[in-house]
């Protein structure tokens, strides 16, 4: 569902095509003739996105904007425009408008640029409450678990939230880290302002750098105007970058210097912009080892990650399963029109013996799923999906010759009053891992890399280092140097 409120003096036309992108009952499509009208009815309505005309009779648009965002900063404020100069939409990105659309409107840039400003708009509302026992009401947003490890979450979410400095969020996929980033933000001294978020993985490479800082018009072919990026658009508010460890090394030293002194140039401009952004950053690399490997420049991750909160995955989370799935049942009771109020114990232990390693995202779309086929008011194991019959192993390796040898090595060299224990077990383990991996990969190294997660240079050091001669190659390597 969204609210839009469309301020223009002459709307028909606007709105119809508004509605019809929105259509009611779903949606609510307001209009309001003139700035006044319309500020008066942003105090009232709180709206979820307010369409703005540039040009109105009775103030300039970007005063009423002004106005908008003093009432509430967190309302995402698209302007239109009839001309295709776009100096004013422009300077309004700058203090903070969501996006602008050229008149005539066209219908799928209206749908999406109101759509994704909607989407915003609700995750900026949703109240990441703390929970440490679950919420009496449904609370959509809710962070649930009080397991000793979310505790430390929440302390650590308390401690970093109101001080102005950049935040690094780790965990593996599915562990709620965009969850942590909002709740951050919602208890943060920016909360009233904008808050975006841009995953960094999902984006390619030469649309990231335009995306993050915009770009001049003539920057490149396709490039007919002037765009502003997300760090101009979020200045004064706080930006979270997902899946920082995949940003590419070229466009990490544009944003260490934003870091370091809040100004960059739009790709294609000489202009030097100054921001002022507060990062919530976010991935499921270990990016300590991505930058030793120099696949992350170390300078930024350590900008990044002056302060790190760590979520742990869903397995090492103990009793909090059973709180979440009460928690998850019950939003997707009221989504899907069921009655699913337990678990049968059989079901419980199936959970709890799987190792969850899609964590909180997995467990969502299993029990969706369980419920879509359920029947009655107690969820049976035939309702489960066959992921959650037939479990996985469980997480971790099984115990092997070659562990407890590794075992053995480390008590040994404890006995010894080792004092290089930490590169002693690396190499230990390295000599066991590396002769496997790469005959799994059949003496492919690039496939070998790969799969360990490291440079191939890394890898051929390595192997070079330990004297590990592969036994198989398939004659597409060249180990020479
Ligand atoms: N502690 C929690 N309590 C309730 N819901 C949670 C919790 N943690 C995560 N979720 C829910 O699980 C889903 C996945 O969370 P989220 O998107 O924040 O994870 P993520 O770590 O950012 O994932 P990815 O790495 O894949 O981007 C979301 O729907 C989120 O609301």
């Amino acid at each position: 569902m969204a609210h839009v409120l469309l301020i223009d003096d002459d709307p028909d036309l606007i709105a119809e095509q508004v509605r019809h992108a929105f259509p009611a009952p779903a949606h609510k499509v307001e209009v309001a003739r003139t700035g006044a009208a319309g500020v008066a009815r942003v105090r009232e309505a709180a709206p979820d996105v307010v369409l703005l005309d540039l040009r109105l009779p009775d103030r300039p648009g970007l005063e009423i904007y002004e106005e908008i965002h003093a009432v509430d900063a967190r309302i995402p404020v698209v302007f239109v425009t009839l001309s295709k100069n776009a100096d004013a939409a422009i300077e309004a990105m700058k203090r903070g408008a969501f996006d602008y659309l050229f008149k005539p409107l066209n219908p799928a840039q209206l749908r999406r640029v109101v759509g994704e400003a909607a989407d915003v708009a609700q995750r900026m509302r949703e109240p990441a409450v703390l929970a440490e026992t679950l919420p009496e009401e449904d609370v959509g947003g809710a962070i649930v678990g009080a397991c000793p490890a979310m505790r430390e979450v929440y302390k650590a979410i308390g401690r970093v939230a109101a001080q102005d400095v950049p935040v690094l969020i780790t965990g593996e996929s599915g562990t709620g880290k965009e969850l942590v980033a909002r709740a951050i933000y919602q208890h943060s001294r920016r909360s009233r302002a904008t808050f975006l978020a841009l995953n960094c993985a999902a984006i390619p490479e030469n649309l990231l750098e335009s995306e993050l800082f915009g770009y001049e018009k003539g920057a490149f072919t396709g490039a007919d105007r002037k765009r502003i990026g997300k760090f101009e658009q979020c200045s004064g508010g706080t930006l979270f970058l997902d899946e920082i460890g995949d940003m590419p090394l070229a466009l990490q030293a544009k944003m260490l210097r934003v870091l370091q002194e809040q100004t960059f140039e739009r790709v294609g401009g000489g202009e030097t912009i100054t921001t002022d952004v507060r990062i919530i950053s976010a991935t499921h690399r270990d990016l300590k080892a991505v930058s030793a490997d120099g696949r992350f420049r170390s300078d930024l991750y350590y900008r990044l990650g002056v302060f790190t909160i760590h979520l742990p995955p869903l397995r090492e989370r103990g009793d909090d399963l059973p709180v979440l799935i009460q928690h998850f049942l019950r939003r997707f009771n009221r989504e899907l029109g069921r009655d699913v109020r337990e678990v049968s114990p059989e079901v419980m232990e199936r959970l709890r013996a799987y190792p969850w390693p899609g964590n909180l995202r997995e467990l969502q779309s299993v029990l969706k799923q369980a419920l879509l086929g359920s029947v009655g008011s107690v969820l049976l194991p035939a309702m489960l999906p066959e992921l959650i019959v037939e479990p996985a192993p469980t997480a971790g390796p099984a115990p092997t010759t070659e562990r407890s040898s590794l075992e053995e090595f480390i008590r040994g060299r404890l006995a010894e009053g080792s004092e290089t224990l930490h590169d002693d077990a690396h190499r230990e383990l390295d000599r066991v891992l590396l002769p496997l991996v790469m005959e799994y990969t059949r003496g492919n190294q690039l496939q070998a890399a790969k799969i360990l997660g490291v440079a191939r240079q890394t890898l051929r050091r390595r192997l070079r280092e330990l004297h590990i001669t592969p036994r198989f190659t398939d004659g597409s390597e060249d180990d020479t140097d």
